[in-house]
């Protein structure tokens, strides 16, 4: 077996030798080991910080290889807009990941979907549900979780991370099958997390077999074992949303949902030829829920986090909203023109905790040329949101939370400012996140509604003082703060009845 390996090894060695490496100018980069490369960089905890402390030596691009596999990271706004945006033609393919998508056969989800005809299918289908004018038709949806939300919120504050893990949940399910989710304990979210974290993990953790392709076919390895059980449980991942789905009496919102909208009406008939409409359905839905639920979790941890630390923004926002809203009622979506300060908050909590720090690998399609540089074909570009986020000529003192920073520039009516985060966290070009508008109509009710009820403070300790929670984040594919406590409490003047009557007139 030995012998085997190391003669693959060999042969693969020599391959990537042949294939015209040497031929190409590559930006430069840390050197690694010999055939695994920068594995251990790529895998390390926040490479995002470890791509930044490169960039002094190497530039705002920075080269890594894994076997023959090659990486860029682009560190800057303008290597990103260059290609990513700008040749989003040829920069927009996702490499093909032996372990999530050959062995899990994973590789129908919409962020594993290679660029091509099946890919924008797919996306023009989640445009007509997510573009900027479509998530109108889910504010109500996004009023009522919100306040459900906010009714948790004050019953139990402090299990407040499961409350929120609910509401984005059933904000999800709610969208795309026109189910709500009552609990937490609800068997389709957990079915769904379990794929969630399956799936990133099957994605993320950089596989040995992704590198080097040909140990997939060695058997009684770990890496195949595992992926025989996932696989086997795929089907049900899959499958069990969608047959909940049709297993729905039927309703408005059963109708009006992603899933309803396009299996219940005439309107979608020409499906992309390679599989009958229905099963891109249910892929699109499942990644709906991947890519969607987590990230609004992680961006309202990292909001009640900036809470907690900042407590003359807290204020700031709350008079703000006071100002405009007053007390008598919960802030509407019409208010938002209004109140300008929360608009930076929500900037500011995109920017400083930058909710996902890495874009997936953009694959080049074709050999490119750029500045003194030639890419060649197959080249995987990952933009590093996180640097361009954290880049101090463009936010001065850019570990400081501080919305004041957006403030000159903001136009309340287009909510847009300079160097404005919402051009960067959400990825670039032909894959740039399909799920903004609706993350920025949800995440900003959910935020504004917070503010307008609750303050939110650290914790106390046995001894009467505040336990400040420590800045630590996860290392994933999400920039999860670590678990923190804090109180949560009603605003003085705030009624309770307050909540349940907005709940009780969203839901008639
Ligand atoms: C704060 C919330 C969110 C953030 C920060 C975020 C960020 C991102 C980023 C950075 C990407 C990769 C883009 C690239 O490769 O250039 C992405 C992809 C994606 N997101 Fe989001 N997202 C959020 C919410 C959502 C929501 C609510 C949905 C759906 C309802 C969603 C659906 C997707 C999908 C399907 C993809 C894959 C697109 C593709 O590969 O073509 N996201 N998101």
């Amino acid at each position: 077996m030995f012998t085997l390996i190391a003669l693959a090894l060999f042969v693969a060695f020599i391959a990537f030798y042949r294939s015209g490496y040497r031929s190409n100018k590559l930006p430069s980069g840390p050197g690694g080991l010999p055939f695994v490369g920068n594995i251990f960089d790529l895998t390390t905890h926040e490479s995002w910080r470890r791509a930044v402390q490169w960039g002094k030596e190497h530039g705002d691009m920075i080269y890594i290889r894994i076997s023959g596999t090659r990486f860029i990271f682009l560190n800057s706004p303008n290597a990103v807009n260059d290609l990513l945006h700008a040749r989003s033609s040829i920069y927009s393919d996702r490499p093909y990941l032996q372990m999530a998508c050959g062995l899990c056969g994973m590789g129908d989800l919409v962020p594993l979907t290679r660029y091509g005809g099946r890919l924008r299918y797919e996306r023009r289908l989640m445009q007509n549900a997510l573009g900027p004018s479509a998530v109108e038709k889910w504010k109500r949806i996004v009023m009522k979780e919100s306040y459900m939300l906010l009714q948790d919120l004050s019953a139990s504050p402090e299990a407040y991370l499961s409350h929120i893990k609910r509401m984005a949940a059933s904000l999800i399910f709610a969208t795309v099958y026109g189910y709500t989710i009552k609990s937490g304990d609800d068997p389709y979210v957990q079915s769904a997390e379990e794929f969630m974290e399956v799936s990133s993990y099957a994605i993320t953790a950089g596989w040995i077999v992704d590198f080097l392709p040909f140990l997939r076919w060695i058997p009684y390895t770990n890496f195949r074992r595992t992926a025989i059980t996932w696989r086997a449980k795929l089907h049900d991942w899959i499958e069990r949303p969608h047959m909940m789905f049709k297993g729905l009496p039927d309703s408005a919102m059963k109708r009006t949902s992603f899933c309803g909208n396009l299996l219940m009406s005439e309107g979608e008939s020409s499906a992309f030829s390679d599989a009958p409409l229905e099963e891109h359905v249910k892929w699109i839905a499942t990644s709906m829920y991947g890519a969607g639920s987590d990230t609004t979790v992680v961006t309202l941890c990292q909001f009640l986090l900036a809470l907690v630390l900042n407590p003359k923004v807290q204020l700031k926002a709350q008079e703000e909203i006071d100002n405009a809203v007053g007390k008598s009622r919960l802030p509407c979506f019409e208010d938002r023109p209004r109140l300008p300060y929360v608009e930076c908050v929500l900037k500011e909590v995109l920017r400083w905790g930058t909710p996902v720090p890495l874009t997936p690998p953009h694959r080049l399609t074709k050999r490119d040329e750029y500045r003194d540089y030639t890419f060649p074909e197959g080249t995987n570009f990952i933009a590093n949101m996180w640097a361009i986020l954290h880049d101090e000529t463009m936010y001065p003192d850019p570990e400081k939370f501080s919305p004041e920073r957006f403030e000159h520039s903001l136009d309340p009516l287009s909510h847009k400012a300079s160097h404005d985060p919402m051009d960067y966290a959400f990825g670039f070009g032909r894959r740039r996140c399909p799920g903004i508008h609706f993350a920025n109509q949800s995440i900003w009710f959910v935020m504004v509604s917070i503010l307008a009820c609750f303050d939110v403070k650290p914790a106390i300790d046995e001894n009467g003082m505040e336990i400040m929670p420590p800045l630590i984040f996860a290392g994933g594919a999400f920039r999860h703060p670590k678990a923190f406590r804090c109180r949560i409490t009603l605003r003085a003047e705030v009624e309770q009845d307050l909540i349940l009557t907005s709940l009780t007139a969203c839901s008639a």
